[in-house]
C-alpha cells in the first residue's frame, strides 16, 4: 500500500439510493501525498463539494474506500478523521471572539498559552485580521468570517487541510495578496490540502497537482503546466486556460506528401465555411501522422497565444480586438467560426480587417472527435 496522505478508492457518491439516486461522484480515485496542495477544479455541480465532504466525514461514502494516513476512514465520524476544515457555512462559533475561535482547537489540545498566542498572532497577521480578533462574529462582515473561518482551520495540526472556497467572498486584490501567502504558510508548515475552486488562476497559483472533475468524474489528476501542455481531454483542453482553447473539428487526409487538415466550417450566419490547412507530411512526427490519419473525425485545438499572425497564413477576418492594458486579445471568423488571438503588444486592428494566421505544427492539439480524448500534442502522443 502507498504511504499517501489521502487515497481515494473507487468511490462514488449518491444522493438517494445507490446506483438510482442523483449519482454526484463516479469512481473517483486520487492519491495525495504529504506536502501537497491539490486544488479540485470544476463547475458548479461536478461534485468537488461531494468529494471534499465525504473525504471530511460530513457526507457518507455510497461506495468505495477512503484512506487517511494509512486509515481506512469512511466509516469514521468527522471528529475521528484528524482533519481540519474551513467551509463555507461551517461557521464561527458566536458567543465567542474570533481570536477564542481561532485558538479554540489549540486550548483544547492544551497546548502552552505562549505557543497559541504565537501561532494566533501568526495566522492573524497572514490572513489580515489582526484588528478584528476581540470582535464576536456577528459584528464582522462575510469577507472578515472567511478569514476568520480559514485562520481557525490552518492553525490547527492536522492530517489533512481541506478548504472549501476558501476566498470566495474576498475582493480581487485581497485574493491574490492572500494566495501567495496562504501558500507560503502551508508550504512552511509542510501541511497538506485540498482546496476546491472553480477559479482556475486560483488553482495554477495554489496547487501543486490540479484535480479537474465534471459531472461526478475525476477528468486530469496532473500538474498545472501538464494540465496546459497535455489535456487529457477536450473537457480540460477547454475547461483549463485563458483565453480557452481554440477548438475545431476536422478531418485529416494525406496526398502528394501534404498533409491537409480541413478545418469543417459551421455554415451558418455570415462566417466564411471551412477551410484547408495545408502541412507538408514531414512537418509532423511519424507517429503523431499516423495516428491522426487513423481517425475519420478529430478535433482540432489550438491554445490563443499559439496562434500567430504571419505573411503566409491562412484568411481571418477582425471581429473585435481588446487591449487589456498587458496584452490584446483579438477575436476573427476563421474556418467557419472563430478564433481567438493572444499577442503581448498592442494590436492595432479593426474591426473587418483580413488578417493571415498560422498555426504550426508543434502547436496543434489533436482530439477523438468520438471520445473526447487527446490523441496528440504536437509531435508527441498523447
Ligand atoms: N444534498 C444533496 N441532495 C441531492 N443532490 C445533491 C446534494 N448535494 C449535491 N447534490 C448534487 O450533486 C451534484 C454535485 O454537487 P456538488 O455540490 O458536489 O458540486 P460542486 O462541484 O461542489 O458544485 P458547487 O461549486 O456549485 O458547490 C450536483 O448535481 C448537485 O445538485
Amino acid at each position: 500500500m502507498s504511504d499517501a496522505m489521502l487515497r481515494l478508492v473507487n468511490v462514488d457518491k449518491y444522493y438517494g439510493p445507490l446506483d438510482h439516486g442523483v449519482a454526484a461522484v463516479k469512481n473517483i480515485n486520487l492519491e495525495v501525498e504529504k506536502g501537497e496542495i491539490i486544488a479540485l477544479l470544476g463547475s458548479s455541480g461536478c461534485g468537488k463539494t461531494s468529494t471534499l465532504r465525504m473525504v471530511a466525514g460530513f457526507e457518507a461514502v455510497s461506495r468505495g474506500k477512503v484512506f487517511l494516513s494509512g486509515r481506512e476512514v469512511q466509516n469514521l465520524p468527522p471528529v475521528k478523521r484528524n482533519v481540519a476544515m474551513a467551509f463555507e457555512g461551517y461557521s464561527l462559533y458566536p458567543t465567542v471572539t474570533v481570536r477564542d475561535n481561532i485558538a479554540f482547537a489549540l486550548k483544547a489540545a492544551r497546548l502552552p498559552e505562549s505557543e497559541v498566542t504565537k501561532r494566533v498572532a501568526e495566522v492573524s497577521e497572514m490572513l489580515e485580521i489582526t484588528s478584528i480578533l476581540d470582535r464576536f462574529p456577528s459584528s464582522i462582515s462575510g469577507g472578515q468570517q472567511q478569514r476568520a473561518s480559514l485562520a481557525r482551520a490552518l492553525i490547527r495540526d492536522a492530517d489533512l487541510h481541506l478548504l472549501d472556497e476558501p476566498m470566495g467572498q474576498l475582493e480581487p486584490q485581497l485574493r491574490t495578496l492572500l494566495r501567495g501567502r496562504i501558500k507560503y504558510y502551508i508550504k512552511e508548515r509542510g501541511l497538506t490540502a485540498i482546496l476546491v475552486t472553480h477559479d482556475q488562476t486560483e488553482a495554477n497559483a495554489l496547487a501543486d497537482r490540479i484535480a479537474v472533475m465534471e459531472g461526478g468524474v475525476l477528468q486530469q489528476y496532473a500538474s498545472p503546466e501538464e494540465i496546459k501542455e497535455r489535456p487529457a481531454n477536450l473537457f480540460t483542453g477547454t475547461f483549463v486556460g485563458e483565453p480557452p482553447m481554440n477548438v475545431f473539428p476536422a478531418s485529416v487526409t494525406a496526398a502528394g506528401g501534404k498533409l491537409h487538415i480541413d478545418l469543417r466550417g459551421d455554415t451558418r450566419g455570415d462566417l466564411r465555411a471551412g477551410l484547408d490547412l495545408i502541412y507538408a507530411e514531414s512537418d509532423f512526427a511519424q507517429p503523431v501522422r499516423e495516428r491522426m490519419l487513423g481517425k475519420r473525425d478529430v478535433v482540432i485545438g489550438v491554445r490563443p497565444y499559439a496562434v500567430h499572425r504571419a505573411a503566409q497564413g491562412a484568411a481571418a477576418q477582425v471581429v473585435a480586438n481588446q487591449w487589456l492594458g498587458d496584452q490584446s486579445h483579438i477575436a476573427a471568423s476563421f474556418a467557419g467560426k472563430s478564433i481567438v488571438l493572444v499577442e503581448h503588444d498592442r494590436a492595432v486592428l479593426s474591426e473587418g480587417e483580413t488578417i493571415a494566421v498560422e498555426i504550426r505544427p508543434n502547436d496543434l492539439h489533436v482530439f477523438d472527435a468520438e471520445t473526447g480524448m487527446a490523441m496528440s500534442h504536437g509531435q508527441e502522443l498523447a
